[in-house]
């Protein structure tokens, strides 16, 4: 059971339409895929280059993986899986999602090995989760046509994309939430375009014209923890802190200052999913909920946190896991289905990945 090769692929996958938020738009997934051989078993991982939110690019992941933790993995034993871990985390500062494709990879293999799918390695839990679909910022009609649609595919939340103007942002919020149907769950994630004396006068005036908001996403700044906790005091509507949590240290910190009300847990901030099961266990200890979320991802990495979240109920009770639906197409064979909002587990054995298409050599991208 030992590491044998350790290889690095660009996928690219177009979106359905482009992904905009106050932080930047999107129109197409290129992420790094990451396959780790082991005695006829392979494990997959992927990583999404969020420059504006991790500050990781292709090129950056590409270097942590193939330079500084490869050398350090290869011809390693999977049944010293700690030490494994232990090396991805502590060989290099930061590069969360670098190391979040090899720990997928890694916990990938270990559920490979022992025949079982990840989820029931990780502890167990439901088959079948539903996550909302996210609506671009967009003109205010634009917005409303796209929740309008997500409504008839079946999704029964939204999680709209703000921040970019306050006035438009409040209109925009007030209108989608009048042309849904009531029993829709409305998220906002304003992607830290606000202040917090912006947030508090925006999401008053939203609260006084009568919607009532399922929570807000990452209304400040992701270093304003001052701010955060000011909205969290001021508002109704709960806040979950997304940008502002990436290490269980951070999360510490918002709870212990009661900042944020839940906890947005993504495996490309932690660094994978040992660090995502040490936040959620301690959000549990504060009785603080959490989301599962994810970048811009298609169905491996998104796959790796649906398991995760599916094991982790229920501490995690909210899945922003609409990374593969947002795709033109799936690119692996076998795994986890992701059928618009219901994403049913595999139960073959580890993620269950047969074949990957569209993959390309990383050095003819860089
Ligand atoms: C794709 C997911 N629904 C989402 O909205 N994630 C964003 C970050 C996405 C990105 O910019 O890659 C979030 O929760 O802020
Ligand atoms: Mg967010």
């Amino acid at each position: 059971m030992l590491i044998e090769q350790i290889d690095c692929y660009v996928l690219t996958v177009p979106l359905v339409t482009p992904f905009k938020t106050a932080l930047r738009t999107v129109e197409q997934v290129q992420d790094l895929v990451v396959a780790i051989r082991s005695a006829g078993f392979t494990g997959y991982g992927e990583a999404a280059p969020t420059l504006v939110i991790t500050g990781e690019s292709l090129a950056s992941m590409y270097f942590v993986v193939e330079q500084v933790l490869k050398p350090r993995l290869l011809g390693k034993s999977l049944l010293d899986f700690n030490q494994l871990l232990n090396i991805v985390q502590t060989s290099v500062i930061g590069n969360t999602s670098a190391k979040a494709a090899v720990e997928i990879a890694l916990y990938d293999l270990k559920a490979q090995f022992a025949g079982l799918p990840l989820y029931q390695l990780l502890g167990g839990g439901p088959v079948e989760l539903s996550t909302n679909l996210t609506i671009s910022v967009n003109a205010t009609a634009t917005m409303n046509e796209d929740a309008q649609k997500a409504v008839a595919l079946g999704y029964q939340q939204l999680k709209l994309k703000v921040g970019t103007d306050l006035q438009q942002d409040i209109e925009r919020v007030i209108a989608v939430s009048r042309a849904v149907p009531a029993g829709i769950a409305l998220r906002l994630d304003v992607n830290q375009g606000w202040t917090a004396k912006q947030s508090i006068y925006a999401l008053s005036k939203i609260e006084q014209a009568g919607v009532e908001l399922e929570l807000v996403e990452q209304p400040v700044k992701a270093q304003d923890l001052a701010g955060l906790k000011a909205v969290t005091a001021a508002i109704h509507t709960p806040v979950m802190a997304d940008e502002s949590a990436f290490s269980p240290q951070q999360v510490i910190q918002l709870l212990e200052q009661q900042a944020a009300d839940i906890i947005n847990i993504k495996l490309m901030k932690t660094g994978g999913i040992s660090k995502a099961i040490l936040t959620a266990q301690i959000a549990g200890l504060y009785q603080v909920p959490c989301m599962m979320g994810c970048m811009l991802e298609s169905a491996i990495s998104v796959a790796a946190a649906a398991h995760l979240a599916s094991a982790l109920s229920p501490l995690v009770s909210k899945f922003d896991l609409d990374g593969p639906t947002l795709c033109r197409f799936n690119p692996c064979q076998g795994g986890t289905v992701f059928d618009r909002s219901q994403i049913v587990l595999n139960s073959s054995p580890g993620l269950g990945i047969q074949h990957i298409g569209h993959l390309q050599s990383v050095t003819t991208l860089l």
